[in-house]
C-alpha cells in the first residue's frame, strides 16, 4: 500500500454511501469527506432540465471534489493518516458521460483528467450495488424534493454505468480493491452482524 488508508465508498444514488461512510468513519475514528448537496445550487435545476444545466452541475462537482481532495484528503493522507470519502472522482466521469453531448463531454473529459490524474486514488472502494426498486424506495425515504424529478430511466441507466465503471476502475487503477456490496440483500443499518463483516473485509484489504 502506497500511502496511508483511503477508502471510498460508491454506488448508484440512494445506495447508501453516505450512511455506510459515516458508520466506517465513526467506527474508526477516522475523518469523513462528504459529498456537498444541499448547498449546491444546481442539482434542483439540473433535474428540472438536464440538458441546459449539465455542463454547469457537472463542473461544480468536479471542482468541489477537486477541492476536497486538496484541502483534506491529501494532507490527511501526506501526513500517514487514514481517510473515508463517500465518493471516489472518478464517479464525476460516470455521471458527466451520461448526462454531457459533443463538445462540451470532450472538453468536460479533458478537464477530469487535467485535474485529478496525478490526485490519490483510494486503496479500497466499497461499492454498494442495488436493484432499482431499492434505490427508488431510498431515494424516496431521504425525501429530497429536487429529486422528484428524476426519472427512474436515468436511474436504471446510471445503475448499468456504475457496473461498466467498476469494470473499467479495476482496469485502470489495479491498485484500488474494489469490494462489492449487495445492498439489496446486505443490511448493513439494521444488521450490526452486516456491518461489522464489511468492517472486517475492509480492512484485510488495508492490512
Ligand atoms: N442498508 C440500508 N437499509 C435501509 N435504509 C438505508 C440503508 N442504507 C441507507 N439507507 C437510507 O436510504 C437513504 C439513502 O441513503 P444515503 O446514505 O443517503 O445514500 P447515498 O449516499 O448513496 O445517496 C437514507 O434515508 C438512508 O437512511
Ligand atoms: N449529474 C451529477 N449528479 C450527481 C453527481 N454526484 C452526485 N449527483 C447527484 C445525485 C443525487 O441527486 C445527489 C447526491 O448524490 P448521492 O449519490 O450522494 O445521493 O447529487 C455528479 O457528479 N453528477
Amino acid at each position: 500500500m502506497s500511502h496511508a488508508p483511503y477508502i471510498a465508498v460508491e454506488g448508484p444514488i440512494g445506495a447508501g454511501k453516505t450512511t455506510l461512510a459515516t458508520m466506517l468513519a465513526e467506527a474508526w475514528g477516522y475523518p469523513l469527506v462528504k459529498e456537498i448537496v444541499e448547498e449546491n445550487p444546481f442539482l434542483d435545476k439540473f433535474y428540472q432540465d438536464m440538458d441546459d444545466w449539465s455542463f454547469q452541475l457537472e463542473m461544480f462537482f468536479l471542482c468541489n471534489r477537486y477541492k476536497q481532495l486538496e484541502d483534506a484528503v491529501i494532507p490527511r493522507l501526506a501526513a500517514g493518516q487514514a481517510i473515508v470519502s463517500d465518493y471516489h472522482i472518478y464517479k464525476n466521469l460516470i455521471f458527466s458521460e451520461r448526462t454531457l453531448k459533443g463538445v462540451k463531454r470532450d472538453k468536460y473529459r479533458h478537464i477530469y483528467h487535467v485535474l485529478t490524474d496525478d490526485l490519490p486514488k483510494p486503496n479500497v472502494i466499497v461499492y454498494i450495488r442495488a436493484s432499482l426498486d431499492v434505490l427508488l424506495e431510498r431515494i424516496a425515504k431521504r425525501g429530497r424534493p429536487f429529486e422528484d424529478e428524476m426519472s427512474t430511466a436515468y436511474l436504471q441507466q446510471l445503475i448499468e454505468d456504475y457496473d461498466t465503471a467498476m469494470s473499467q476502475l479495476a482496469e485502470r487503477e489495479p491498485d484500488t480493491i474494489i469490494l462489492p456490496i449487495d445492498g439489496d440483500s446486505v443490511d448493513f443499518v439494521a444488521d450490526r452482524g452486516e456491518f461489522d463483516k464489511i468492517v472486517a473485509r475492509v480492512k484485510e484489504c488495508i492490512r
